[in-house]
């Protein structure tokens, strides 16, 4: 069976006109250069012209500092009206944002099948989520200012923990949940009172372009500022003025230390950083096979393997490497490639042009010192569509070893002793997750110890996922710094602070109504 390119069918592709920024509380149009996006799909057969989706402006320094200042001038110190508003206020423009966003929940859906080529039932998960997100958060947000136990009475001194905002924030997502993702620190941010400066992710712009008016519809000007275009271009101006209060980035560690090194005062710089991560996958010679082989499918595949929380190498148990190899591959080559909307659809499009090129150098490599491709239809690819591609045995001279592959290849290690795996561990810079497939869990303690001590999640019998967004997501080495989730993202980008008196008859209730209780702070959890 051979991969045919991926042709636009009947289905008539969406049109996005990014040519306007949304800066200071404005959608205006922008007349400097504008970048075409197009989706990752064949306008007809026999032609390598993709199909126009869309423009996003290319934003150049100037515009990109303008967007910036719009964000310092709203914050104003603390004193700018979304930083004093009150948390009922925020709340409710939060709810605004949450109901305007619903009404274009289709056109967003649509986009991200064909801009990032996400299959329906994942585009549409990608919203559905984010819009769960938003209720969690908000409930959260209630809550924690519900919180009445954040007094302290010591030494004569009666004093009460707060959380309120830290100032301006630089939030960047990746291509592969360009609205999830981005939103899983826009939202916590905006509630705790911050203003930001969102940048687009290239590949990925127009779900945000979507939104822009209703941005400038709902916030007050300044709070919500979008940079659009070459990061390269747009993002190290913006860290060298030094007014960046916190980095929210989701994404590659390489551009994330690259814009981290440019701010001027480090120091004083909060950042959440999401990164990079090459999740392992452990199989114990006792593992109920037809149930792991399910599990590390989709854990390894799902989303052509573009999830961070993918499975990206595995360890099977030598005894069982053969078993283990001819029912994996088997169901790997069964999945259904194909477009997004088409029904059943598991692989689509890579949205990333070099992609492919990448994972044929890794392929290359591998093979080249020992690895064999092991499911029939490996190695065959289309202009953007790659089939999965199974190597095995995977070693650590190998490329495919050491990075994070982002795409449908599945390295496979055979492994004798577990101390394989541990070296592994004391070796890799990565730490999100792990997961480990057996029978008899309890013997398997001493590995599940390790991956604790290595890893932000172990996952027993169950693949590696973020999910569900209540649970603290994290990890550990280069993989990220700081928490996201429902509970622990408005920590993220908020900060602490104290309020303090040794004045007797002020009391609890005095203190609530004093130094900012009524507007821009809530008691934290402590
Ligand atoms: N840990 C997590 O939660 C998580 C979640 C999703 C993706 N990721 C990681 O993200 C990566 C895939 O996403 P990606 O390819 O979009 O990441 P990326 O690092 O290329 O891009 C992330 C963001 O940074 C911008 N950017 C890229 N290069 C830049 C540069 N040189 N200067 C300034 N800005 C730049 C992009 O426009 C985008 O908005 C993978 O490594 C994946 O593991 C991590
Ligand atoms: O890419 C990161 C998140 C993927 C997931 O939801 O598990």
């Amino acid at each position: 069976m051979t991969l045919s390119p991926p042709i636009a069918d009947a289905t008539a592709p969406p049109f996005v006109d990014g040519r306007k920024v949304l800066c200071n509380g404005k959608v205006e149009p922008w007349t400097g250069p504008v970048q075409e996006v197009f989706a990752p799909i064949y306008k007809a057969a026999g032609s390598e012209e993709k199909v126009l989706i869309g423009y996003q402006a290319r934003m150049d320094e100037a515009a990109s500092l303008k967007a910036l200042d719009a964000a310092v001038a709203s914050w104003s110190h603390g004193r700018g009206e979304w930083a004093l508003a009150t948390p009922e206020h925020r709340i409710a423009k939060i709810e605004e944002l949450v109901k305007e966003l619903k009404t274009v929940r289709e056109q967003i859906v649509q986009v991200l099948m064909w801009e990032i080529c996400k299959s329906a039932a994942d585009a549409a998960k990608e919203f559905d989520r984010t819009m769960d997100f938003i209720a969690g958060t908000l409930k959260e947000y209630k809550a924690m200012l519900k919180a009445d136990n954040a007094f302290v009475q010591m030494d004569g001194v009666l004093a009460q923990s707060r959380r309120g905002p830290i100032g301006v924030m630089l939030n960047l997502g990746p291509f592969n949940y360009p609205f999830n993702e981005t939103y899983c620190t826009l939202i916590p941010a905006l509630l705790m009172g911050n203003s930001v400066v969102m940048k687009l992710p290239n590949v990925g712009c127009l779900a945000h372009i979507c939104s822009m008016e209703t941005y400038a519809k709902v916030f007050p000007p300044g709070v919500v500022n979008f940079v659009s275009g070459a990061g390269r271009t747009t993002m190290p101006p913006i860290m060298a003025t030094g007014k960046v209060d916190i980095f929210a980035f989701i994404g590659g560690s390489k551009a994330a230390d690259a814009l981290l090194k440019i701010h001027p005062e480090p120091h004083r710089l909060k950042a959440s950083l999401a990164l990079d991560a090459k999740n392992l996958g452990v199989v114990m010679p006792d593992c109920d096979m037809a149930a792991t082989v399910t599990e590390v499918l989709a854990g390894s595949l799902s989303y052509n393997g573009q999830r961070c929380t993918a499975l990206k190498l595995l360890f099977v148990h030598e005894s069982i490497a053969d078993a283990f190899l001819a029912a994996y591959c088997a169901k790997v080559d069964e999945l259904k490639i194909g477009l997004p909307w088409e029904s059943g659809v598991k692989l689509t499009p890579l949205p990333e042009p070099n992609k492919p090129a990448y994972l044929r150098e890794l392929i290359a490599d591998a093979k080249s010192l020992g690895a064999k491709v092991v499911n029939q239809l490996g190695e065959q690819e289309a202009g953007p569509f790659v089939r999965p591609t199974v190597l095995y045995p995977v070693s650590e001279k190998m490329r495919v070893w050491h990075e994070e592959q982002f795409g449908p290849l599945v390295p496979v290690v055979p492994f004798r002793e577990l101390d394989d795996v541990y070296a592994y561990l004391a070796q890799s810079t990565f730490g999100q997750q792990a997961s480990v497939f057996a029978g008899d869990v309890v013997k398997c303690a001493p590995l599940l110890d390790a991956l604790a001590n290595s890893v932000g999640r172990v996952n027993i019998n169950a693949q590696c996922q973020r999910g569900p967004d209540y649970l603290p997501f994290s990890g550990r080495k280069s993989s990220a710094l700081g928490t996201l989730s429902v509970t622990e993202a408005l920590k993220t980008v908020s900060t602490e602070y104290v309020v303090a008196t040794k004045d007797n008859a002020m009391g609890k209730a005095g203190m609530l109504s004093l130094a900012g209780a009524q507007c821009n702070c809530v008691a934290s959890l402590i």
